[in-house]
Protein backbone atom coordinates (compact mmCIF):
# COMPACT_ATOMS: atom_id res chain seq x y z
CA UNK A 1 0.00 0.00 0.00
CA UNK A 2 1.08 3.55 -1.03
CA UNK A 3 -0.27 6.75 -0.16
CA UNK A 4 0.19 9.63 -2.03
CA UNK A 5 -0.57 13.61 -1.27
CA UNK A 6 -1.88 15.52 -4.46
CA UNK A 7 -2.42 18.92 -3.17
CA UNK A 8 -4.57 19.97 -6.40
CA UNK A 9 -6.19 19.44 -9.80
CA UNK A 10 -2.43 19.66 -11.69
CA UNK A 11 -1.21 16.92 -9.39
CA UNK A 12 -3.94 14.87 -9.69
CA UNK A 13 -4.14 14.99 -13.52
CA UNK A 14 0.07 14.22 -12.98
CA UNK A 15 -0.45 11.04 -10.89
CA UNK A 16 -3.01 9.66 -13.89
CA UNK A 17 -0.05 10.52 -16.26
CA UNK A 18 2.15 8.63 -14.05
CA UNK A 19 0.14 5.96 -13.55
CA UNK A 20 -0.76 4.87 -17.14
CA UNK A 21 3.11 5.02 -17.93
CA UNK A 22 3.32 2.46 -14.51
CA UNK A 23 0.84 0.17 -15.71
CA UNK A 24 2.28 0.24 -19.38
CA UNK A 25 -1.62 1.20 -20.52
CA UNK A 26 -2.40 -2.31 -19.75
CA UNK A 27 -4.20 -4.48 -16.99
CA UNK A 28 -6.85 -3.20 -14.83
CA UNK A 29 -7.22 -0.38 -11.96
CA UNK A 30 -10.09 0.55 -9.53
CA UNK A 31 -10.86 4.30 -8.93
CA UNK A 32 -12.73 4.50 -5.28
CA UNK A 33 -14.06 7.40 -3.79
CA UNK A 34 -16.57 9.40 -2.96
CA UNK A 35 -18.69 12.05 -5.44
CA UNK A 36 -15.59 14.75 -5.90
CA UNK A 37 -13.40 12.34 -4.99
CA UNK A 38 -11.30 13.29 -7.96
CA UNK A 39 -11.52 9.88 -9.85
CA UNK A 40 -12.70 12.15 -13.17
CA UNK A 41 -9.53 14.20 -13.29
CA UNK A 42 -7.38 11.03 -12.59
CA UNK A 43 -8.60 9.53 -15.63
CA UNK A 44 -8.30 12.56 -17.77
CA UNK A 45 -4.50 12.35 -17.08
CA UNK A 46 -4.34 8.89 -18.37
CA UNK A 47 -5.94 10.02 -21.41
CA UNK A 48 -3.05 12.78 -21.90
CA UNK A 49 -0.50 9.96 -21.22
CA UNK A 50 -2.42 8.75 -23.92
CA UNK A 51 -2.35 11.75 -26.17
CA UNK A 52 -5.65 12.97 -25.89
CA UNK A 53 -5.83 16.69 -25.60
CA UNK A 54 -9.73 17.24 -25.57
CA UNK A 55 -12.17 16.91 -22.62
CA UNK A 56 -12.53 13.87 -20.90
CA UNK A 57 -15.98 13.26 -18.81
CA UNK A 58 -17.15 10.21 -16.72
CA UNK A 59 -19.45 7.99 -19.07
CA UNK A 60 -21.90 8.06 -16.25
CA UNK A 61 -24.82 7.23 -18.73
CA UNK A 62 -23.02 5.24 -21.32
CA UNK A 63 -21.46 3.19 -18.85
CA UNK A 64 -18.01 2.87 -20.88
CA UNK A 65 -15.83 5.18 -23.09
CA UNK A 66 -13.27 3.85 -25.33
CA UNK A 67 -10.07 5.78 -26.34
CA UNK A 68 -7.55 4.63 -28.66
CA UNK A 69 -4.33 5.97 -29.90
CA UNK A 70 -2.00 4.04 -32.38
CA UNK A 71 -1.59 0.33 -30.37
CA UNK A 72 -2.97 2.18 -27.03
CA UNK A 73 -6.18 1.71 -25.83
CA UNK A 74 -8.05 2.89 -22.75
CA UNK A 75 -11.35 1.88 -21.38
CA UNK A 76 -12.59 4.02 -18.82
CA UNK A 77 -15.73 2.85 -17.06
CA UNK A 78 -18.04 4.33 -14.88
CA UNK A 79 -20.79 2.04 -12.81
CA UNK A 80 -22.13 4.39 -11.25
CA UNK A 81 -25.91 3.93 -12.62
CA UNK A 82 -25.27 0.05 -13.58
CA UNK A 83 -28.56 -1.36 -12.05
CA UNK A 84 -27.53 -4.98 -11.81
CA UNK A 85 -23.95 -6.52 -11.92
CA UNK A 86 -25.67 -8.47 -15.08
CA UNK A 87 -26.30 -5.71 -17.40
CA UNK A 88 -22.35 -6.06 -17.97
CA UNK A 89 -22.64 -8.77 -19.79
CA UNK A 90 -25.55 -7.37 -21.82
CA UNK A 91 -23.90 -3.80 -23.13
CA UNK A 92 -21.24 -6.39 -23.92
CA UNK A 93 -18.22 -5.04 -21.70
CA UNK A 94 -17.00 -8.49 -21.19
CA UNK A 95 -14.77 -8.08 -24.25
CA UNK A 96 -13.53 -4.63 -23.05
CA UNK A 97 -13.03 -6.56 -19.83
CA UNK A 98 -11.04 -9.72 -20.75
CA UNK A 99 -9.12 -7.02 -23.66
CA UNK A 100 -5.09 -6.37 -23.62
CA UNK A 101 -6.02 -2.53 -23.40
CA UNK A 102 -5.95 -0.92 -19.80
CA UNK A 103 -9.59 -0.64 -17.86
CA UNK A 104 -10.01 2.01 -15.26
CA UNK A 105 -13.28 1.24 -13.58
CA UNK A 106 -14.98 4.10 -11.34
CA UNK A 107 -17.21 2.59 -8.94
CA UNK A 108 -16.48 -0.85 -8.81
CA UNK A 109 -18.45 -2.22 -6.28
CA UNK A 110 -21.01 -1.81 -8.56
CA UNK A 111 -20.00 -4.79 -10.96
CA UNK A 112 -20.48 -7.25 -8.07
CA UNK A 113 -18.36 -10.49 -8.60
CA UNK A 114 -18.68 -9.86 -12.11
CA UNK A 115 -15.41 -7.81 -11.81
CA UNK A 116 -11.46 -9.11 -11.84
CA UNK A 117 -9.39 -8.68 -9.24
CA UNK A 118 -7.42 -5.36 -10.39
CA UNK A 119 -4.27 -5.26 -10.43
CA UNK A 120 -4.05 -1.51 -8.69
CA UNK A 121 -7.11 -0.60 -6.53
CA UNK A 122 -6.51 3.13 -5.84
CA UNK A 123 -8.89 4.83 -3.11
CA UNK A 124 -9.07 8.88 -3.63
CA UNK A 125 -10.18 10.76 -0.83
CA UNK A 126 -10.87 14.62 -0.03
CA UNK A 127 -7.78 16.25 2.22
CA UNK A 128 -8.38 19.77 3.11
CA UNK A 129 -8.17 21.69 -0.15
CA UNK A 130 -6.60 18.50 -1.75
CA UNK A 131 -6.97 14.92 -2.39
CA UNK A 132 -5.43 11.54 -0.99
CA UNK A 133 -4.62 8.64 -2.92
CA UNK A 134 -3.79 4.71 -1.53
CA UNK A 135 -3.10 2.48 -4.09
CA UNK A 136 -2.44 -1.30 -3.41
CA UNK A 137 -1.46 -3.97 -5.24
CA UNK A 138 -3.14 -7.58 -6.28
CA UNK A 139 -1.07 -8.74 -9.03
CA UNK A 140 2.60 -9.04 -9.78
CA UNK A 141 1.65 -6.26 -12.75
CA UNK A 142 0.48 -4.05 -10.09
CA UNK A 143 2.96 -4.30 -7.61
CA UNK A 144 5.52 -3.58 -10.31
CA UNK A 145 3.69 -0.76 -11.91
CA UNK A 146 3.46 0.03 -7.68
CA UNK A 147 6.94 0.33 -7.34
CA UNK A 148 7.68 2.57 -10.34
CA UNK A 149 4.92 5.13 -9.23
CA UNK A 150 6.22 7.52 -7.41
CA UNK A 151 9.32 8.13 -9.31
CA UNK A 152 7.42 8.55 -12.13
CA UNK A 153 5.29 11.27 -10.43
CA UNK A 154 8.23 12.97 -9.47
CA UNK A 155 10.13 12.81 -13.00
CA UNK A 156 6.86 14.38 -13.88
CA UNK A 157 6.62 17.02 -11.04
CA UNK A 158 10.06 18.17 -11.72
CA UNK A 159 9.67 18.56 -15.52
CA UNK A 160 6.21 20.93 -14.83
CA UNK A 161 8.68 23.33 -12.44
CA UNK A 162 11.12 23.79 -15.49
CA UNK A 163 13.63 21.05 -14.87
CA UNK A 164 14.88 18.67 -16.97
N1 LIG B 1 -6.07 16.77 -6.04
C1 LIG B 1 -7.04 17.68 -6.16
N2 LIG B 1 -7.00 18.82 -5.43
C2 LIG B 1 -8.00 19.74 -5.52
N3 LIG B 1 -9.08 19.61 -6.31
C3 LIG B 1 -9.18 18.50 -7.07
C4 LIG B 1 -8.18 17.49 -7.03
N4 LIG B 1 -8.57 16.49 -7.89
C5 LIG B 1 -9.73 16.86 -8.42
N5 LIG B 1 -10.11 18.06 -7.94
C6 LIG B 1 -11.36 18.79 -8.24
O1 LIG B 1 -12.43 18.11 -7.60
C7 LIG B 1 -13.61 18.22 -8.37
C8 LIG B 1 -14.22 16.85 -8.57
O2 LIG B 1 -13.32 16.07 -9.30
P1 LIG B 1 -13.81 14.84 -10.19
O3 LIG B 1 -14.93 15.24 -11.07
O4 LIG B 1 -12.59 14.29 -10.83
O5 LIG B 1 -14.34 13.86 -9.07
P2 LIG B 1 -15.05 12.45 -9.23
O6 LIG B 1 -14.52 11.59 -8.14
O7 LIG B 1 -14.91 11.95 -10.61
O8 LIG B 1 -16.54 12.80 -8.93
P3 LIG B 1 -17.89 12.05 -9.40
O9 LIG B 1 -17.90 10.72 -8.72
O10 LIG B 1 -18.94 12.97 -8.93
O11 LIG B 1 -17.82 11.94 -10.92
C9 LIG B 1 -13.22 18.91 -9.67
O12 LIG B 1 -13.58 20.27 -9.58
C10 LIG B 1 -11.71 18.79 -9.72
O13 LIG B 1 -11.09 19.85 -10.38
Amino acid sequence: MQKFVLDNEDAQVAFGRALAAAMSFRGHVWLEGELGAGKTTLARGVMRALGITGAVKSPTYTLVEPYEVGAQQVYHFDLYRLADPEELEFIGARDWLDSEALCLIEWPSQGGDRLPTPDLRIRLALAGEGRHAEAEALSPHGEQALTQLPSLLARLRHSSEGGS
